[in-house]
């Protein structure tokens, strides 16, 4: 038992609009490990970072990325910065993950200022996004199977990539 894909990528790579998208094209449901957090914890991710800190959310999204893989099967989404765990990275090996890349002008535009990202709220969000993009493109690419660059296609047109990729045939 497996996801038919997992998503990851950086905020605004479009894991939710595109991950939603690919599962009404496959018929399968969409599950985002953002969520899985939410409801177990019962407060928002912003509160979670400020109240109990980032290195105790690292640890509850390492926890829900391991049970949602190994027990969902549509399109699951993970958490822009679940890759930063090395376990997670290990599970992911057995996986068909897609990288929905994106610029940084493009990244932060469709992000925006939102407070709900909190490691966007700082002072300097674009400086923030662009080390952020440049310490995980490693990480991302170590894991994806599918890499798509998506700054200039519609959320349709990334699915249909990920579609007619070769590495998308047995999932
Ligand atoms: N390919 C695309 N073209 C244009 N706009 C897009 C594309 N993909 C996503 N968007 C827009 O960018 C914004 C962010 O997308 P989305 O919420 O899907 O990203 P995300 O990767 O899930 O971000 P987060 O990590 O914060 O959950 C949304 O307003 C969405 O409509
Ligand atoms: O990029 C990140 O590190 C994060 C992305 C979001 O999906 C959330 O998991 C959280 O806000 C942290
Ligand atoms: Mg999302």
């Amino acid at each position: 038992m497996s996801p038919r894909f997992v998503v990851l990528g950086p905020p605004g790579g479009g894991k939710t609009t595109v991950g939603v998208l690919l599962a009404e094209h496959l018929g399968v449901g969409f599950r985002d490990t953002d969520d899985d957090i939410v409801e177990s914890q019962g407060k928002p991710i912003s509160d979670i970072f400020t109240t109990d800190g980032e290195p105790v959310f690292r640890a509850l999204e390492e926890a829900a990325v391991a049970k949602a893989l190994s027990e969902y099967e549509g399109v699951l989404s993970l958490g822009g910065g679940a890759i930063l765990s090395e376990r997670t990275r290990e599970l992911l090996a057995d996986h068909t993950v897609v990288f929905l890349n994106v610029g940084m002008a493009e990244g932060v535009r469709r992000t925006g200022l939102s407070s709900a990202r909190p490691l966007l709220a700082g002072v300097n969000p674009r400086a923030t996004y662009k080390a952020l993009l440049e310490a995980r493109l490693p990480l991302y690419r170590e894991v994806a199977k599918i890499e798509v660059l998506t700054d200039a296609l519609t959320p349709e047109q990334v699915v249909s990539t990920i579609l007619t990729a070769p590495e998308a045939t047995n999932s």
